[in-house]
C-alpha cells in the first residue's frame, strides 16, 4: 500500500480498502487456481498492481469512459484500474475460463460495481470502447486486427482512443508499421528498478463499423 501511495497519494478509504484487500484475495485464489506466478504474488503490488497503474499516469479515464481489458489473465490491468477509476466501466475479457472466475472471485470480494467480465476470445466480443488496455498477450499487428472495429467515434480525453498496452524492451521492429504509436516511458513516474525497460504504448485507432 505504501508503494501505492508513494504514486498515488489521493486514494479514497474505499480505495485504500479495495486496494489492501488484493493480497489476500489473491494469495487465496491463487492457491486454488494459479493465476499469477509464485515469484510475482510476493511482489503483487509492484508487479501488478502498481504496473497496470502505469496506463493511468498517461491517461486518467473519465467517469462516462468505458474500457475494455483484453486477456486480462488474473485482471491485470483492469482490476487495478477499475478500482482506481470507480467511475468508469471496465469490460475485462479472457478465453479462458478459470481465469474469468479468479477474475469474478476477486470481483465479488472487492465489491467492484463497475467491472463486468465475458470469457470469450476478444475477436468475438461486440461494442465499442474509449481505451482498449492489455498486458502480454500479442504483438501489436495481431492486436490491432482482434480489436479493429471496437474503438467509439468520439473522443472526449486528452489522448485519442485507442490502444493502451503495457510493452516492455525494444519496440523498434514491432511498432515499425505504427508511426502514430506514442511510447511512454514508466520509468518517467515510477522510480522501482522493476520498470527500467517498460513502457505504455498509446495508439490511436480510427471508429470502424
Ligand atoms: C500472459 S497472459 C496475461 C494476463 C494479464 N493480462 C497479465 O498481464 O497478467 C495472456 C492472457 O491472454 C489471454 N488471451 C490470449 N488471446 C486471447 C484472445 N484472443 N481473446 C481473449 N483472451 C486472450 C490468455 O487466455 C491469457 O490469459
Amino acid at each position: 500500500m505504501e508503494l501505492l501511495e508513494k504514486y498515488f497519494p489521493n486514494f479514497s478509504k474505499d480505495q485504500k480498502n479495495k486496494f489492501s484487500k488484493l493480497q489476500e484475495l489473491y494469495q487465496d485464489w491463487n492457491l486454488k487456481i494459479n493465476v499469477v506466478s509464485r515469484k510475482d504474488i510476493d511482489e503483487l503490488y509492484l508487479r501488478h498492481v502498481l504496473h497496470s497503474l502505469g496506463i493511468a499516469k498517461v491517461q486518467e479515464f473519465l467517469p462516462s469512459a468505458s474500457i475494455l481489458d483484453v486477456g486480462t489473465g488474473g485482471g491485470f490491468p483492469g482490476i487495478p484500474l477499475a478500482i482506481l477509476h470507480p467511475e468508469t466501466n471496465f469490460h475485462l475479457v479472457d478465453s479462458i475460463g478459470k481465469k474469468i472466475k479468479v477474475v469474478n472471485e476477486v470481483v465479488e470480494g472487492l465489491g467492484l460495481k463497475n467491472v463486468h467480465t465475458t470469457n470469450a476470445r476478444v475477436e468475438e466480443v461486440p461494442g465499442h470502447y474509449d481505451f482498449i488496455v492489455s498486458r502480454a498477450v500479442a504483438a501489436m499487428p495481431t492486436f490491432v486486427h482482434w480489436t479493429t472495429g471496437k474503438i467509439a467515434k468520439q473522443s472526449k480525453h486528452e489522448l485519442k482512443n485507442g490502444i493502451l498496452y503495457l510493452k516492455g524492451g525494444d519496440l523498434s521492429e514491432e511498432l515499425a508499421d505504427y508511426p502514430k504509436a506514442v511510447i511512454y516511458e514508466l520509468p518517467d513516474f515510477f522510480e522501482e528498478d522493476f520498470f527500467e525497460t517498460k513502457k505504455v504504448v498509446h495508439l490511436p485507432l480510427k471508429y470502424k463499423k
